[in-house]
């Protein structure tokens, strides 16, 4: 069985419309699967889905099994046992999954105790080992600060060591470089890379750039209009795609790719 398996999942609004149609795709454990797309394709609600963290008044059909747990109308005691361990997940923005009010280092210190059992000294050493894992320099500093404090690139880098905190057998990566700038993207992209190799983990990695999706996985499933259009391997999509639609992505990516080039070497 995969860990993650999506079986025709349908996601509609209350009044009805469609905003994902039978949506059909599986993740296997240490697999790292791309979703790929344009602005409004459905992605983010896919991976909101995939944690049943849908907008209140949405209404799924179809089906989600994360790790043999069926998601869709799941209750909420058996989604918080299945968040965090099975699949965690870090979006495009930082500060969504922190809280500006809390120092960094006690935001980590909360999946770390819950998922561990840690406390006390053994609980500050994690937080600070945590930090380090995700190459922050001076973790001392940044455990103490608060989320505003800290460059976009570091908090990214916080909200990853968040999400690695509990062990997760698939990390779901929202367009987690999109808002940082291009070196700091790459940075964050070789990292992603290394840690989700390391630990053997699955990842879905969503975005709107096959240029950044190509250097985190092999497969890639493409999304227009709430379907998918076209999967396969990011060689296969990118020698001979099949779609229209993929066809400009590739172009797209190619831009872009050429465009880093031009700042030397990576
Ligand atoms: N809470 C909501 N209520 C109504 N429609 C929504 C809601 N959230 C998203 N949508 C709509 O659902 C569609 C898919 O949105 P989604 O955020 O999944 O796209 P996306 O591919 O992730 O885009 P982006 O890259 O911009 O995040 C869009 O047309 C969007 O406007």
């Amino acid at each position: 069985m995969s860990l993650l398996d999506v079986r025709d999942l349908t996601i509609r609004t209350s009044d009805g419309r469609a905003l994902v149609s039978d949506l059909t795709f599986s993740v296997d454990r240490g697999e790292r699967l791309g979703l790929i797309g344009e602005s409004g394709s459905g992605k983010s609600l896919t991976t909101l889905a995939t944690l049943g963290l849908l907008p209140d008044g949405m209404t799924t059909t179809g089906s989600v099994e994360l790790d043999g747990t069926q998601i869709v109308g799941a209750s909420e005691k058996s989604l918080v046992e299945v968040r965090g361990r099975a699949a965690a997940i870090v979006f495009q923005e930082p500060l969504t999954a922190l809280d500006p009010l809390m120092r960094v280092g006690r935001q980590l210190a909360e999946p770390l105790r819950r998922r561990r059992g840690l406390k006390g000294d053994a609980l500050r050493k994690a937080v600070a080992e945590a930090l380090e894992q995700v190459r922050l320099p001076e973790p001392g500093r940044i455990a103490r600060a608060f989320p505003h404090e800290i460059s976009g690139g570091q908090r990214q880098r916080v909200a990853l060591a968040m999400a690695l905190a509990c062990e997760p057998d698939l990390l779901i990566a929202d367009e987690p470089t999109t808002a940082l700038d291009v070196t700091v993207q790459s940075e964050m992209l070789v990292l992603l890379d290394t840690l989700v190799g390391e630990r053997g983990m699955a990842v879905l990695f969503v975005s709107h750039d096959l240029a950044v999706v190509s250097r985190v996985t092999d497969r890639v499933l493409v999304m227009k209009d709430g379907r998918a259009v076209e999967d396969g391997t990011v060689r296969d999509l990118v020698r001979a795609p099949r779609q229209p639609y993929t066809e400009a992505l590739v172009d797209s990516a190619r831009r872009l790719e050429s465009a880093l080039d031009l700042e030397g070497p990576r």
